[in-house]
């Protein structure tokens, strides 16, 4: 039965389900779009998927996720009032939907909600509303690292509160494990996430280890959602390059450098592309405390030199959702014996594996990074014919 025929708190019977979610039963949120299917039957489902749009190559048993508890970012929007703020979604009227025990995020994020709610009331941040296109603050986005570190983001309107949030911060930064704490300015009505000015107030970096890399957080770059699925990833692309041990690797999107990062060893260089310089100075850092040979550049990655003496054997390329585009044509006609090409969208990534004909897939992984939803990240490696 399609979901818009069901009744609001309407339940199959009793569900198998993996994960128990209230604000879904009782239709406040709907996000999770595969709640009701238990999550072996998704990950079947999902590998089918992935095996069928891309065969001819071997499938390796799908990167489980946990059910529950996976995601180390909420990005929240707030609405309601000064005194009765909703941290959540915003309905399609623009009213605010609270979601602060959303189970899909990690603990420290779900335990930290009430006390942002506080200092939303206590440094007087009234929040935004949409239809009036009046109030201040937008959106409250918290990541949570391995070690229990929070990283704080508050979306703004306009820098009127920035005093209180700055004089109100000491106290929050007893009351919740800050590691950072910046504010971004997005003064224009839009349905985006945040805008371009960030202003530091505490910190500025939170430290995600994994697999024992501490990887750098800066408030505005890329990080992979789910750390568990993310550690996972990392070590896979590793597994493989070592497998083929190239003495040239080239990490193209490389973001915070965790490709890169996993994959330096003695005798092997190293070498990230990265469009963010805040991702590229956190990179390059990460690389001086842990002394590994691996150098980061800021750049594009379509017009990146593939050619000469120093030309990588190994590409990982890990881009944005739209694919790769134009390199793709120039990673097929490079010298490079392999690449290993990291997916969010399997559609772009079925078009980019068709516009490298002398590239064969040869093994791919599914990484379940999104459960309940349709999202699929997949790992494959490339190897020249
Ligand atoms: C899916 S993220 C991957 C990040 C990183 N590989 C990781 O594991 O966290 C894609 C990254 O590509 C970067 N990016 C987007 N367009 C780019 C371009 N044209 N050239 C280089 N990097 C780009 C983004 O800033 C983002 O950090």
């Amino acid at each position: 039965m399609p979901t818009t025929e069901r009744e609001p708190g309407a339940r199959d019977g009793p569900s198998p389900r993996d994960l128990d979610c209230a604000y879904f039963d009782a239709w406040r949120c709907r996000s999770c779009t595969l709640l009701d299917t238990p999550y072996a039957r998704q990950l079947a489902d999902k590998q089918g998927g992935v095996a069928d749009a891309l065969p001819a190559m071997r499938w390796h048993a799908p990167f489980a996720s946990a059910p529950g508890g996976f995601r180390n970012k909420a990005k929240m929007a707030v609405a309601g009032t000064l005194e009765r703020p909703t941290i959540g979604i915003l309905a399609a009227d623009g009213t605010g939907i609270d979601l602060q025990a959303c189970p899909l995020h990690e603990r420290p994020i779900v335990e930290a909600m009430p006390v942002l709610e506080d200092f939303v009331r206590t440094a007087r941040l009234t929040p935004y509303d949409v239809p009036s296109r009046r109030g201040e603050l937008k959106h409250l986005i918290v990541t949570a690292s391995p070690d229990g570190e929070l990283a704080l983001r508050l979306v703004l309107r306009s820098s009127e509160a920035l005093p209180r949030v700055a004089k109100h911060l000491p106290a929050l930064a007893d009351a919740l494990p800050l590691a950072s704490a910046s504010v971004n300015l997005l003064p224009e009505h839009k349905a985006v996430l945040e805008g371009e000015h960030e202003t530091v107030l505490l910190g500025g970096t939170l430290t995600m280890r994994v697999n024992e890399v501490p990887l750098r957080l800066k408030p505005r770059s890329f990080f992979q959602t789910n750390t568990a699925v993310a550690a996972g990833l990392y070590r896979q692309a590793t597994a493989w390059i070592d497998a083929a041990d190239p003495s040239r690797v080239l990490d193209l999107y490389c973001g915070v450098g965790g490709f890169a990062l996993h994959a330096a060893r003695p005798g092997r260089a190293v070498a990230g592309v990265e469009v963010a310089a805040d991702a590229i100075d956190a990179a390059r850092e990460t690389a001086a405390e842990i002394g590994a040979g691996a150098s980061f550049a800021v750049g594009d990655a379509g017009s990146v030199d593939l050619e000469g003496a120093q030309a990588p054997e190994l590409v990982v390329v890990n881009p944005p959702r739209r694919g790769i585009g134009a390199l793709a044509a120039r990673l097929d006609a490079s010298a490079a014996e392999r690449v290993l090409y990291s997916s969010c969208n399997p559609v772009s990534l079925a078009r980019d594996l068709a516009a490298m004909p002398h590239l064969r897939p040869v093994q791919g992984r599914l990484f379940d990074m999104f459960p309940h939803t349709g999202h699929a990240e997949v790992l494959v490696e490339l190897e020249r014919r």
